[in-house]
């Protein structure tokens, strides 16, 4: 059995069809037009499909990217027919997508590559970085582990409340300081009750600030060095988290953060509203940084593990 064959059971498929609704109406709807009435493909075809694959939101870069491998092939074989090129663009679609190197790739029931598995969460106010958490919690837990987490956003009041919220109705605890208090001295108390504890996940949330670079990466690389005063390998993961439904400015918030800290993965949310869907396959394609989660609703259940032949298999389905 595959990797991800137990976890994208018959329940997943639906959720993760259901959440891709509105960018496979679009998605699709644009892909069918650009072939329709054609059988083989040719320049003309070319053309539509790169238009419409720029309107679905992937972006220029990768669209160009992707419609060149397709140029070679049909270069090659003059005949392709536009059922034969479907198929080609969901493998050239699936090759932009970035896997989780082997030694970090994990799921909520899997073996963690560490104990404790520290997650420092990083992303803008408002992307869905508390929910996100909430799911992560909630998932990992329901998977058999248990979970700390840290309120190290101590910049507003509310982010430290929304997370107490979550931690009572996940059922994990939570490690905090009053509002305005050192993020890093939150940080480094969660690590140490977390290993005190032996917990299996710690899930630390950092304030997303943009307006004032210099400052975010002070505060976060303070963070990282606390946290690595007592276990020189973590933060095992800093996930971004960045709201599918932006679009292109996704995409901004992507180069902003890279160019701030080492994010290792990305968490994509609120796909379920929106049909700018595509801007998960720029975002990988741009920053060569593995998706390892997506968020489809606002249920604790709504997070799935991000497993690339399952998403493209479902831009391609039509209906549910
Ligand atoms: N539809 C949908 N809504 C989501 C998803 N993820 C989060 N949300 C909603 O987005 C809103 C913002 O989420 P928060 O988790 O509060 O966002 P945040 O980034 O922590 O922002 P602050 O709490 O303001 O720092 C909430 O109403 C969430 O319910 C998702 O995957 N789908």
């Amino acid at each position: 059995m595959s990797f991800f064959g137990k976890l994208f059971g018959k329940k997943e498929k639906e959720s993760l069809d259901q959440g891709l609704q509105k960018t496979k109406e679009g998605f699709l709807s644009k892909i069918t037009k650009a072939i329709a009435g054609k059988s083989t493909v040719d320049e003309e075809v070319l053309d539509n499909l790169e238009d419409a694959l720029v309107s679905a939101d992937v972006g220029i870069d990768t669209t160009v990217k992707i419609i060149e491998r397709i140029e070679e092939r049909v270069a090659k074989d003059k005949y392709l027919t536009t059922n034969e090129l479907n198929k080609l663009l969901q493998q050239e679609i699936e090759a932009v997508l970035v896997d989780a190197p082997e030694n970090n790739s994990y799921n909520f029931g899997s073996e963690l590559p560490a104990k404790p598995f520290v997650i420092l969460v990083v992303g803008v106010n408002g992307v869905g970085k508390t929910t996100t958490i909430g799911k992560l919690a909630y998932n990992f837990k329901k998977a058999g582990k248990s979970v700390l987490l840290g309120a190290a956003d101590t910049f507003r009041a509310a982010a430290v409340d929304q997370l107490t919220i979550w931690s009572e109705r996940v059922g994990v605890p939570i490690v905090k300081q009053a509002m305005g208090s050192d993020p890093a001295s939150v940080a480094f108390d969660t690590v140490q009750s977390g290993l005190a504890k032996g917990v299996d996940v710690i899930i630390i949330d950092t304030a997303g600030r943009l307006h004032n670079k210099a400052h975010l990466m002070d505060e976060l690389g303070k963070i990282r060095r606390v946290v690595q005063k007592q276990i020189p390998e973590a933060p095992h993961e800093v996930m971004l988290v960045l709201d599918g439904s932006t679009g292109q400015n996704a995409l901004e918030q992507a180069k902003h953060f890279t160019a701030t800290t080492d994010v290792s993965a990305l968490t994509i949310t609120k796909l379920d509203g929106t049909a700018k869907g595509g801007v998960v396959l720029a975002i990988a394609n741009q920053f060569k940084i593995p998706v390892k989660f997506i968020g489809v609703g606002e249920k604790m259940e709504d997070l799935l593990v991000f497993d690339k032949h399952e998403f493209v298999d479902s831009l391609f389905k039509l209906g549910n």
